[in-house]
């Protein structure tokens, strides 16, 4: 089967859908966060010989028809919104029949490559499926594929695009094979930058660029116009107290406030409260770049008290880092970025702390405190209810992020043995 590279590369460029970033690309196709995707590509050529096919055959098309769906825009916040609505239309409307499984492509390596897409397996091979995603892809700017085995057994991938209600007619075939496993896994591409920020500018330009399609992000930006973007910290000592929810942090940080005669501050900061919901609902690159501008603003503000008086502020970057690279990072514990990987390193322009305290609670001790507090949960905190995984890898991000490190405190004795604890640790880092 010669493929017409040169005719769909025409095509493609006509439908501002550029082929080659889809051929030079690895798809995982990913069935549970717990586990290793699926990785294959596409070839242009058919290899001699893929016995390896069989495999792939079996994870991915032997159940029913299958199809990828991806967001092609080139702007990046119509791409996350457009991915984070998709997820909910695709939730909502395939037939009970279908698998729907996250798809990444990618070139290996190279940060900021990702776009994420779904893998559809449709068991009955049901025709609503494929009106539905036919629909789908006349409303926004998708690329859909479906894959097809031919009487030899081969898989190949057919691409049909659309370009806002403009089917394309003429299909092409591509032929599949069995991608090697990166060595890291393709969801830490995405990490610098798109969900965790190191600089004040980074997350400053993803707000400008909601300015129309989210007018809350304009009042977020004067706010962080007035902030000094190198707050520098005074003479007294800052102190920042993380943790997940219920391990203590707001009883602590009151308690030090009180006996240090210090000011206590949070990230983010009370200024920004209002909107907090708001870019809650947002996709992981604006909601992240939110937190982040409130680490400045909140910075503003340390560095201001700290010229008084000691500062006691309840989470800082370390919160936002850790919450944002274990959401992204898919697969096992062990896929997280390694501990000297530069995503844990603390931006540059941000005050630095010095000391910052992880408490840390057993979970069953943690959830009686939840309980006992009674307090809506985030939806954050309800998956790190319902994900054990996701609250290892939650607390495993917190202690990897370096300068400053946490120092980790065991907080599940009383209230008054903590506070001593973390007093003692105040007096030695901070000669408090
Ligand atoms: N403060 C903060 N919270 C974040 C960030 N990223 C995600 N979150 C979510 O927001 C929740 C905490 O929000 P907070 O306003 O700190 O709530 P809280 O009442 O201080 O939570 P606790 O005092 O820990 O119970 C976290 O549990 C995360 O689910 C971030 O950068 N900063
Ligand atoms: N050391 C402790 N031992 C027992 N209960 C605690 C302790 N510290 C806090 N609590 C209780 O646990 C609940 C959560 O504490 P809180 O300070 O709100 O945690 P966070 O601010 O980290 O979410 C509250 O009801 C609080 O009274």
């Amino acid at each position: 089967m010669s493929i017409r590279l040169n005719c769909l590369s025409n095509m493609a460029r006509r439908l501002n859908c550029n082929f080659s970033q889809w051929s030079s690309r690895v798809f995982a196709a990913e069935f549970d966060s717990r586990c290793d995707p699926v990785y294959f590509a596409l070839s242009a050529q058919t290899p001699a010989a893929d016995e390896k096919q069989s495999l792939l055959f079996q994870k991915l098309f032997s159940q029913g028809k299958a199809y990828s769906i991806h967001a092609i825009t080139d702007d990046r916040i119509q791409r996350a919104r457009s991915y984070s609505d998709l997820q909910d239309k695709l939730v909502s409307a395939l037939p009970k029949s279908c698998n729907l499984l996250q798809l990444i492509a990618f070139h290996p390596n190279v940060n900021n490559s990702l776009v994420k897409g779904f893998f559809i397996q449709d068991a009955l091979n049901n025709a609503e499926t494929e009106n539905m995603l036919k629909d789908l892809v006349k409303s926004e700017e998708f690329h859909l594929c479906t894959y097809v085995s031919s009487e030899d057994g081969t898989l190949w991938q057919q691409c049909v695009w659309s370009q806002r209600g403009k089917e394309c007619t003429d299909v092409t075939k591509h032929y599949i094979t069995v991608a090697a496993k990166p060595e890291y896994h393709p969801s830490l591409l995405n990490i610098i930058n798109t969900v965790v920020f190191y600089s004040f500018e980074d997350a400053y330009r993803v707000l400008q660029e909601c300015k129309e399609c989210i007018p809350e992000s304009k009042e977020v930006l004067e706010l962080a116009d007035q902030c000094l973007k190198n707050s520098t910290k005074g003479r007294f000592p800052v102190i920042v107290i993380e943790g997940l929810d219920a391990t203590g942090k707001t009883t602590l940080t009151q308690s030090l406030q009180e006996i240090l005669r210090g000011a206590l501050l949070r990230s983010p900061p009370g200024c920004l409260s209002q909107w907090r919901a708001r870019f809650d609902a947002e996709p992981p690159l604006i909601r992240r770049a939110f937190y982040a501008l409130g680490n400045y603003i909140s910075a503003c503000d340390i560095a201001r008290e700290s010229a008084k008086s000691p500062v006691i502020v309840d989470r800082y970057w370390h919160s936002t880092a850790a919450y944002a690279i274990a959401t992204e990072v898919g697969g096992a514990l062990e896929s997280l970025p390694s501990s000297h990987s530069e995503v844990y390193r603390w931006p540059r322009d941000l005050l630095t702390p010095d000391l910052v305290v992880l408490l840390t609670v057993r979970p069953e001790e943690r959830a009686r405190r939840l309980r006992a507090r009674g307090v809506e949960k985030t939806r954050e905190e309800a998956e790190l209810e319902a994900n054990n995984l996701f609250r290892q890898k939650v607390e495993e991000a917190y202690r990897r992020i370096q300068d400053p490190a946490c120092v980790v405190i065991d907080a599940s004795p009383s209230k008054e043995e903590v506070l001593s604890e973390v007093l003692l640790l105040i007096q030695k880092h901070c000669n408090l």
